[in-house]
C-alpha cells in the first residue's frame, strides 16, 4: 500500500486553487491513498537533475510533482502547478537529506549554480566575505553541505543571502542567516538543538528523512486524514510544527510546564496541539482554559479544527476560568448573585465614610484583591504578615489595622447581603475542590497565562491531581493587559526546569516585529517566577514594509488618513475581513466607524460579536488579543489617549501602582501592534503618545 505524504508548500498552493480544481486534486490523491502505487500513473521528467521527481496528471493543464524515493512506498506531493511551470520547477530541483538534522531538503540546484559566477566575481573586489570568521568545520557540523558551502563562501553581503532564500535548502539557509545575524556557531547549534539527530544520518535514505521532517512533510494516515488536511489548507499550523514547537508539545513532564515566547511565536498553536496530544494519550479529561470568553471561543474553534475525531475531541473541554468556577459553585450552592462593580464601589465608599478613613475606594478594592484574596489572608495577624511587594503605598501598623477593619466590613457586607464577586466565586470553587478527591480534570492547558488572577490559578491547581503532565501553561508576560501579577510558586505551581521558549514569529514581518519590540525596549517585565523575562531573541524570517507611524493636527485629518489607507489596502486586493482598526477608547472607534461608513467601507465592531468576513473589524486594543489581521491600523496613539488617563493611578496616590498601570498600557499598545501580519499603520492627532517618544 502506498503511503502518501504532503509537503507544506503543496498545501499552500492547494489553498489558492479554485474549488473545482481542489476537488479534482482531492479525487486524484484519494485514489492514490486507496490504491497500490502501481495503479497510479507517475511520469518520469526528462532532463531532470533529480530522477526521483515525477509528475502526475491532475487536469488537462495542471500537473502535480511527486518525490518518489527509489526504494519504499512513500510518495511526497511537492507541487501543483500549470503544466510547463511544473516541469520547469522539477527539472532544476534536487532533494537531499540534511546530515545534521536528518530532515529532507529541497533546493533549486540550477539557481544556485547560475548565481555563483556573479557572486564570485563580486567577491574578488570585496574587502571581506560574509562568513570569513566561520570555519568550514563549524559550517559542516551545522549541516551545511558541499554545494551550499561553496555558495556561502562566495557571499559578501547579507542581502545576497536574503535573495538566496528561495533556492537554498531551507534549514541550511536558516543556519547561515543565524550566523550572518551575529550568532556564534554554538548559538546556532543551540537553536537547532531540537532538530539535531543523535545517531549518524544515512543521507541516502529519503524515506527515513521524510519521517523525520514533520515541520514540512505530513505523512497521511488514510483517506479520512487526507480529507481533513485538504478541508483546511490555510491552517498550516494544524499539520506542520516547528521542531521546537513539536518537542514542547510531545514532551512528558514530571509536573507543571510552561512555554513562553514573544508575540506570534505559536504559543496558542502549541497549547492546542498539547491538548490534542494529551487527549490521544487517553489518560483522562482535559481542560483547555484562558481568561476571557472571546479567547475561549477561538480556542474552541482551534480544538475543533485540530481534532476531527469525536472520541478524541470528547476528552477535551474548553472553558474560561470563570465558567469553570461558576459551574463548580452552582453544583454546590446554585447560582450566585454577582455584585456589579458600581455596587461594589458604593459599598467601599460607605465603609470609608463610616470609618472616616483617608484611603481611596480603588486603593481598598485593590488591597482586597491583590493582598487579601491573592494570598488568602483570613485574619488580622495574617494581614499584618502578608507580602505587599506589588503595592506602592507603604502602610504603618496603625494604618494596616484601619485597612483591615475596612476589609473585614466589606467581606461581612458581602456575607450578610448574600453577594458574591467573580473572585469570591473562584475562591469558593477552590475550597469546594480542595475537599474533593475526584478532581474534574487529569490535565489542564492554560493559554494567555499572564492574565490569570491568583484565585484563578488556585482553582486550576485544585482542579487536577498534582501528577505528571498536570498543568501546561502558555503565555507571554510582555502581553499582560490586566492587573494580575502572579508568581506561580505562590499559587502552588512549580515549573522549575520545565520551561521552554519559542523564538520564531510566524505572524508578523521582521519589520513590524522589530518596530513593536522597540516599544518595549528597556521595560522590566517579570517572568512569573520572581525573575525578569526577555523576548529579545524573537525573530521573523518574513520581510515586508516597515510600519508607518504618522501624526496629524486634528482628529478629522487622522480619520481622513485612515479612510485613504484602508482604500489603498482594499485597492491592492486585501479583503475587508483581513483589515483591522484598533484604538484604546471606544469613542474613537465609533468616530472611525462613522468616517469609514461615510466612504461606503463596510465595518463591524468586534464588541458586537466577530465582524463578518466582508467587513473591516474595529475593536479596542483589549479585544484585539488573540486576533490577527493582514493589515492593521492602530489609531489614536496620542498623548491624551494612551496611556488612558482614567486607567492610571496618580503618582501621588501610589507610585508603584502608577508605574504598573503605565506598563500595562504600554503592553496593550504592544499587543495591538503585534496583531498585524503584513502592514501596520500607527497614527495619532495632537501630540504623540509618550510610548512613541523613543521610536524615531
Ligand atoms: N508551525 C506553524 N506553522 C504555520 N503557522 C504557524 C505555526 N505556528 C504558528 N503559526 C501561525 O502563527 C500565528 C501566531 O500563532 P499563535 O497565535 O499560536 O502565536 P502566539 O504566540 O500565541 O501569539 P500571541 O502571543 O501574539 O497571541 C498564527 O497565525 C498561527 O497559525
Amino acid at each position: 500500500m502506498a503511503q502518501l505524504a504532503i509537503d507544506k508548500d503543496f498545501l499552500r498552493e492547494f489553498a489558492r486553487l479554485e474549488r473545482q480544481v481542489q476537488d479534482r486534486v482531492t479525487e486524484v490523491f484519494a485514489r492514490f491513498e486507496n490504491a497500490h502505487h502501481a495503479g497510479i500513473h507517475l511520469e518520469r521528467i526528462n532532463n531532470a537533475h533529480d530522477t526521483r521527481f515525477r509528475s502526475i496528471r491532475i487536469t488537462h493543464s495542471l500537473r502535480g510533482i511527486v518525490l518518489a524515493p527509489e526504494s519504499g512506498d512513500t510518495y511526497v506531493l511537492l507541487k501543483v502547478l500549470p503544466h510547463d511551470k511544473a516541469y520547469d520547477w522539477a527539472k532544476g530541483r534536487t532533494a537531499s537529506v540534511n546530515a545534521t538534522t536528518g530532515r529532507i531538503e529541497i533546493r533549486d540546484t540550477v539557481a544556485i549554480d547560475a548565481s555563483l559566477p556573479e557572486l564570485s566575481r563580486m567577491a574578488e573586489t570585496a574587502p571581506t566575505r560574509l562568513f570569513a570568521a566561520v570555519d568550514d568545520g563549524d559550517l559542516i557540523q551545522l549541516g551545511i553541505d558541499q554545494q551550499t558551502l561553496g555558495f556561502a563562501r562566495a557571499l559578501t553581503d547579507p542581502v545576497q543571502l536574503e535573495a538566496a532564500k528561495s533556492f537554498l535548502p531551507s534549514t541550511q539557509w536558516d543556519v547561515l542567516y543565524g550566523l550572518a545575524a551575529g550568532l556564534s556557531p554554538d548559538e546556532v547549534w543551540m537553536e537547532l538543538s531540537e532538530a539535531i539527530v543523535a545517531e549518524p544520518v544515512d543521507t541516502d535514505d529519503l524515506v527515513a528523512a521524510v519521517k523525520r521532517s514533520p515541520d514540512r512533510i505530513v505523512l497521511v494516515d488514510g483517506p479520512d486524514e487526507l480529507m481533513a488536511i485538504f478541508a483546511h489548507p490555510f491552517a498550516l499550523w494544524r499539520i506542520y510544527l516547528h521542531p521546537a514547537q513539536r518537542s514542547v508539545v510531545r514532551k512528558r513532564y514530571r509536573g507543571p510546564a510552561r512555554v513562553s515566547g514573544g508575540p506570534g511565536t505559536g504559543k496558542t498553536v502549541v497549547a492546542l496541539h498539547r491538548a490534542h496530544f494529551l487527549a490521544e494519550q487517553g489518560e483522562g479529561r482535559i481542560l483547555v482554559t484562558t481568561f476571557t470568553s472571546a479567547l475561549t471561543d477561538s480556542l474552541k474553534a482551534g480544538i475543533k479544527l485540530l481534532t476531527p475525531f469525536p472520541e478524541v475531541a470528547n476528552r477535551i473541554e474548553v472553558l474560561n476560568v470563570d465558567q469553570l468556577a461558576h459551574r463548580i459553585f452552582r453544583d454546590a450552592h446554585g447560582s450566585p448573585s454577582i455584585l456589579q462593580r458600581a455596587e461594589e464601589k458604593i459599598i467601599w465608599q460607605h465603609i470609608l465614610e463610616n470609618l472616616g478613613l483617608d484611603f481611596s475606594e480603588s486603593f481598598l478594592a485593590d488591597e482586597w484583591r491583590q493582598v487579601v484574596l491573592a494570598q488568602r489572608v483570613s485574619s488580622a495577624r495574617e494581614y499584618l504578615a502578608a507580602k505587599r511587594d506589588g503595592r506602592g503605598r507603604q502602610l504603618g501598623p496603625r494604618q494596616k489595622a484601619q485597612v483591615w477593619q475596612a476589609l473585614l466590613e466589606f467581606t461581612e457586607t458581602l456575607r450578610t447581603e448574600g453577594h458574591w464577586t467573580h473572585e469570591t466565586v473562584r475562591a469558593e470553587a477552590t475550597r469546594l475542590l480542595e475537599n474533593r478527591n475526584d478532581k474534574p480534570y487529569r490535565h489542564i492547558v492554560v493559554d494567555e497565562a499572564q492574565d490569570l488572577s491568583a484565585e484563578g490559578w488556585r482553582l486550576l491547581r485544585e482542579a487536577t491531581p498534582g501528577d505528571r503532565d498536570d498543568i501546561f501553561i502558555a503565555g507571554d508576560t510582555h502581553q499582560r493587559i490586566y492587573n494580575n501579577r502572579v508568581t506561580l510558586k505562590d499559587v502552588g505551581i512549580n515549573i522549575r526546569g520545565r520551561s521552554s521558549k519559542l523564538r520564531i514569529n510566524y505572524r508578523t514581518t521582521a519589520e513590524i516585529l522589530a518596530w513593536s519590540l522597540g516599544l518595549m525596549r528597556g521595560e522590566r517585565i517579570d517572568d512569573m517566577e520572581d525573575g525578569l523575562d526577555s523576548i529579545a531573541g524573537c525573530r521573523s524570517d518574513v520581510h515586508g514594509l516597515p510600519p508607518e507611524p504618522q501624526g496629524f493636527a486634528t482628529l478629522d485629518a487622522e480619520l481622513d488618513h485612515l479612510r485613504a489607507k484602508i482604500r489603498t489596502w482594499l485597492g491592492s486586493g486585501v479583503q475587508p475581513g483581513e483589515i483591522g482598526v484598533a484604538a484604546r477608547a471606544k469613542w474613537l472607534l465609533t468616530m472611525a466607524q462613522q468616517s469609514l461608513s461615510s466612504a461606503s467601507i463596510p465595518t463591524g465592531m468586534l464588541a458586537e460579536g466577530r465582524a463578518a468576513d466582508e467587513a473591516v473589524s474595529l475593536g479596542t486594543m483589549h479585544l484585539m488579543k488573540g486576533l490577527e489581521y493582514r493589515c492593521l491600523a492602530v489609531i489614536g496613539v496620542g498623548d491624551r489617549q494612551i496611556p488612558a488617563r482614567n486607567a492610571v493611578t496618580p503618582i501621588e496616590e501610589d507610585e508603584t501602582t502608577h508605574r504598573q498601570d503605565l506598563q500595562r498600557e504600554l503592553c496593550l499598545l504592544f499587543v495591538a501592534c503585534t496583531r498585524a501580519r503584513e502592514q501596520l499603520s500607527v497614527t495619532w492627532h495632537g501630540a504623540r503618545s509618550r510610548f512613541l517618544a523613543n521610536m524615531d
